[in-house]
């Protein structure tokens, strides 16, 4: 039974699902030198925000197949490390969307109207009623940076609180924008212009750091700022400094650059200008039911060989999709091992043409496959679907691929060429009836054979006799013959000869192969 670690606080219902299908271990809290010590004895890791997994952990996890998130930001997980080790990362994109643009408007308010200041005043037994004057957010213009799921649903609410709204995200369009009522803006003139500032939007190198003291001097003396994205985002010293000076009038903060916050933090000594809240963006019943789940089963599925939906970096396939394209996955991880070993050696380029219906489905993973499969040869089991593409990138491969949806030979077919350092071979495959595999075509000679584990391909002349020549050749070295097909372009031209054959080609013998006159080039495959 598969092993999974699950190093953060999970809601039950997650656990449950697992439970159908592995041994679920919950060990929260974890130093990071105990998980590296014990995950080599995992196939899984579920995880929130607490846990860092750090390079030293992915090399630790020698049996590790998947790393789920339990929900959006995957900013914890070295996911570059995690696809160069051919580990899936999944997370819940829109679990907690609801609980976190909640969060952001309860922060928005909280510290427009003292809320936490004032409870805590009242609470200690005293009755202020002069300490705590607010302000409305009604008629005030909200700047929302980020206009992803989160932050949409932001927009909405403040809408109908009767704000105003500016946006700014470089990856948006006018149309999207203009459906959620806000107005694009430059980063500049949103800053200047807002009274409330709201931040949606993942850490990058782009983001970090984004508002800084430059971009607290551009804001209103009467703006506050609210981050229930990701630390690190804010400056948090620019911060502590602008509210000091009072450069903006307040803050509320649920994520910080170090979590847990340091207790010393000068955040901490800014009384009712600023709200500080632990992380609890998704902290809801809801939300935590919601990521749990998601999660969950999607590392159900991957232990049992099932696509992830969520995949951060490979790209997912809904079940139904997955049906249609699994036999030409198949497809194209044998034509890649295939030309591969056509090629021989090192290939530089790998030019993918995907034919008739494979032009215009979600075709991507068939792409991967064709990768896996053509570094099948150099790394065995340690390529997969996940580091397919970056081992061949890393490897200097050039991949081109071309779609030809006009191409009506069969339904779909799947066309390799790979240029290397010994030449360039091509092969060409398709499915009879939805799933029986062919070749059908190799190095420009139409054939039409499935593939079968060993076989042997000839380039030779077309004359007669050779070959009776080969078939005895094989017959004295003992060698078993299942199928044999000549393919050719004109009568007595070049031709190619394809066999399956039982067993593997003794030593020596493909020498004697070359040997044989009219026969220009002879290669032996096993698939
Ligand atoms: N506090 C908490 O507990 C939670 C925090 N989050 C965080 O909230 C953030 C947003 O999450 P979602 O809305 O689900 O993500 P999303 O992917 O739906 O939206 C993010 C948006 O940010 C935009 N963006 C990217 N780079 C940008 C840049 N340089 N400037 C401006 N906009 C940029 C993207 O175009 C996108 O529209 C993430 O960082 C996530 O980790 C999410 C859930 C809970
Ligand atoms: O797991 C949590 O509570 C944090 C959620 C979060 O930050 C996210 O989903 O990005």
């Amino acid at each position: 039974m598969p092993k999974v670690l699950v190093s953060d606080s999970i809601d039950q219902a997650g656990i449950d699902i697992l439970s159908q299908v592995a041994q679920v271990d919950v060990k929260t809290g974890l130093p990071a030198e105990e998980l590296v010590k014990i995950i080599s004895e995992y196939d899984a890791l579920m995880i929130r925000s607490s846990t860092r997994v750090t390079q030293e952990i992915i090399e630790a996890a020698v049996q590790l197949k998947i790393i789920g998130r339990a929900g959006v930001g995957v900013d914890n997980v070295d996911v570059a490390a995690a696809t160069r080790a051919g580990i899936v990362v999944v997370n819940s994109p829109e679990g907690n969307t609801i609980a976190a643009a909640e969060h952001a408007l309860a922060m928005m308010l909280s510290i427009s109207r003292h809320i936490a200041e004032a409870n805590q005043s009242t609470k200690s037994g005293k009755w202020d009623r002069k300490n705590f004057m607010g302000v409305e957010v009604y008629k005030k213009t909200l700047g929302i940076v980020g206009l992803g799921k989160i932050g949409s649903h932001v927009a909405a609410a403040a809408k109908a609180m009767g704000m105003k709204l500016l946006a700014f995200d470089p990856y948006i369009s006018q149309e999207r924008a203009d459906q959620l009522s806000c107005r694009l803006v430059d980063l500049e003139l949103l800053l200047q212009e807002s009274d409330y500032i709201t931040l949606h939007m993942p850490k990058t190198k782009e983001t970090y750091h984004m508002i800084d003291a430059k971009a607290f001097e551009m804001m209103k003396p009467t703006a506050r700022i609210i981050n229930c994205a990701r630390g690190g985002i804010i400056d948090e010293a620019a911060l502590v400094e602008a509210l000091k000076q009072n450069q903006i009038a307040g803050a509320a903060l649920d994520v910080f650059e170090n979590e847990p916050l340091e207790a010393d933090s000068g955040l901490r000594e800014l009384g009712q200008k600023i709200v500080l809240t632990p992380h609890l963006g998704a902290s809801t019943e809801e939300a935590q039911v919601n990521v749990a789940v998601d999660v969950a089963e999607q590392i159900r599925d991957v232990l049992l060989g099932l696509p992830a939906r969520s995949a951060v970096n490979i790209p997912g396939l809904y079940p139904d999709a997955l049906e249609k394209l699994k036999p030409y996955l198949q497809l194209a991880e044998t034509l890649g091992n295939l030309v591969s070993q056509l090629a021989g050696g090192r290939v530089d380029f790998l030019d993918v043409r995907l034919q008739g219906e494979l032009a215009t489905n979600n075709s991507q993973p068939v792409v991967v496959a064709s990768l896996k499969g053509l570094l099948s040869q150099a790394l065995r089991e340690r390529v997969n679907y996940v580091n397919a593409s970056i081992e061949a990138k890393e490897r200097g491969i050039h991949v081109i691929e071309t779609r030809d949806a006009a191409a009506n030979d069969y339904t779909g077919s799947l066309h390799l060429e790979a240029k290397g350092s010994l030449g360039t071979h091509s092969v060409t495959g398709a499915l009879l009836g939805d799933r029986e595999m062919r070749i059908t075509n190799i190095d420009g000679f139409p054939i039409n054979v499935p593939p079968t584990h060993h076989m042997l391909f000839t380039l030779h002349r077309d004359m007669p006799g050779i070959i009776g020549k080969i078939g005895s050749l094989l017959g004295s070295f003992n060698v078993n013959i299942a199928s044999m097909q000549v393919g050719r372009k004109i009568v007595r031209g070049e031709a190619v000869m394809v066999l399956s054959i039982d067993d593997p080609l003794p030593e020596g013998l493909l020498n004697e192969i070359m040997k044989v006159a009219g026969i220009r080039d002879a290669y032996t495959v096993t698939l």
